[in-house]
């Protein structure tokens, strides 16, 4: 986040202060009233845009983001956490976070047909056309969390004792999604380079169609793992469901966001994908997308009526449970969308990042990638345990001692004492920082006096 944002987000931090003063010297109010604070805080808001039009104050500002309980890693350090980095707020969501903060917050001008899709102020009703249009499916719900959208897919396709066809990579999400439902999982074997092909899974079908008289009532593949985050065909394997007649929910939990994803070339029936993962949005959020073929089924309307009270809440969907996300974590949602549109279209540039620091991770002997190499996503999974591991075994602080030297750099987001095989992210990091990050690992490994081929490749 810029400074110019960090301030603003701090000016509207002490304004929210000001005005639970106000409403705490409201007549009929029982709370104290401070005017010594209030004035305190008008007196820091001018100082704060004194400094946003000066351009300055900038240490001071990460101390009172510490105070107030910001959490400012991403401002202060080079973090490379590999599950948080396409999630993490814009500067726009974060000031929705505060505007919507109140529960129900979207609901003010909830008019019929009373559901949170068709509202239009704020315009919720057109951000769901705009996220259909944007993955190219007819539909779209926004849900809380990729989670909630398997429960809901397979709660309404997937019945007592019916297959569901699952890579061996799947998320542990699905395998309770479809538990849920009564269903059973049939994992898919991975390739000798640990891609799920269409041939695999059309050869799963006919083994699970062989094994129990009946084909699978839905296929679930990820786009990209959560493992090893490595590429699956997905389009082939769009293309097997289709001729199978199977539906096919393709899970987008590492793309949507970040990636172009197209609905229909794929030849999806559903796109999941997570809002908190992948959008820059709050958690829990997510969205659920599907063509006219299945909107019917998957969001269909309640058809219950009060038997005692006749009463009927027919525009209400069964697997939304009526509305989903209802206040902040919607806007927020809503307000990094633009953001998230853009950043799509710039995803080459965050492969060269992945495959520049992957580059300068193979210089230093004894390292690897599990992933499949050159890098196709920002996340990687590498092997270090022939190289800082080497060192951690006999270091007194044993595996500890490379966070230690990471932490001393300001680099953070690794799991602490993880020297062997370990995830990272290099989502959204500025060229400065990849390289900086190169530098720092190659220096590490020097200072332990670990071989680096330097410009090796
Ligand atoms: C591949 C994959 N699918 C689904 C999920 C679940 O996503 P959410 O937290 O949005 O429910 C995750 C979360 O880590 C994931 O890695």
């Amino acid at each position: 986040m810029d400074i110019r944002a960090q301030k603003t987000f701090e000016a509207l931090f002490a304004l929210e202060d000001v005005r639970e003063m106000l409403r705490q010297s409201l007549p009929g109010s029982t709370g104290p009233t401070d005017m010594d604070g209030f004035n305190e805080q008008i007196r820091h808001i001018r100082s704060v845009i004194d400094d946003l039009e000066a351009g300055t104050g900038v240490p001071e500002i990460t101390k009172i983001g510490g105070t107030l309980g910001i959490r400012s890693r991403e401002e202060e350090y080079v973090n490379i956490q590999p599950i948080q980095a396409a999630g993490r707020l814009t500067p726009e969501a974060r000031k929705a976070l505060i505007a919507y903060g109140d529960g129900y917050s979207t609901c003010d001008s909830c008019r019929k047909p009373f559901r949170l899709d068709k509202i239009s102020k704020p315009p919720i009703a057109d951000f769901h056309q705009e996220l259909a249009a944007f993955l190219n499916m007819d539909t779209a719900r926004v849900v809380p969390g990729a989670r909630r959208g398997f429960q809901a897919v397979t709660s309404s396709l997937v019945k007592p004792g019916d297959t569901v066809i699952v890579s061996s990579l799947a998320h542990y999400t699905e395998f309770l999604a479809v538990e849920g439902a009564g269903g059973v999982v049939k994992e898919v074997p991975l390739n000798e380079n640990n891609i799920i092909t269409a041939d695999a899974v059309a050869d799963r079908i006919e083994d699970v169609t062989a094994e129990t008289g009946k084909l699978p009532a839905l296929i679930m593949i990820d786009h990209f793992d959560y493992q090893l985050a490595n590429e699956h065909d997905v389009s082939g394997i769009g293309k097997v469901a289709r001729q199978y007649d199977i539906p096919f929910l393709y899970n987008g939990a590492y793309t949507v966001g970040v990636m172009p994803v197209d609905g229909k070339k794929i030849g999806a029936d559903f796109i999941v994908g997570s809002g908190h993962k992948s959008m820059a949005s709050p958690a829990p959020s997510g969205v659920l997308a599907t063509t006219d073929e299945w909107a019917d089924v998957v969001f269909r309307t309640t058809q219950m009526t009060g038997d005692l009270t006749n009463r009927k809440f027919g525009v209400k969907e069964v697997e939304m449970l009526g509305c989903t996300l209802m206040g902040s974590t919607l806007m927020a949602m809503i307000a990094s969308f633009p953001t998230v549109k853009e950043r799509t279209q710039k995803w080459d540039e965050e492969l060269k990042k992945s495959n520049f620091l992957m580059d300068k991770l193979l210089e230093i002997e004894g390292s690897a990638v599990l992933s499949e190499y050159p890098r196709k996503h920002a996340l990687s999974k590498v092997d270090t345990t022939g190289s800082f591991d080497v060192v951690a075994e006999k270091h007194k602080r044993r595996g500890f001692f490379f966070s230690d030297e990471l932490t001393k750099r300001g680099i953070v987001g690794e799991f602490a004492g993880a020297t062997r095989a370990w995830k990272l992210s290099t989502y959204g990091l500025s060229w400065e920082k990849i390289n900086y990050l190169a530098d720092s690992l190659q220096d590490i490994a020097e200072k332990y006096e670990i071989k680096v081929n330097r410009d090796k490749l």
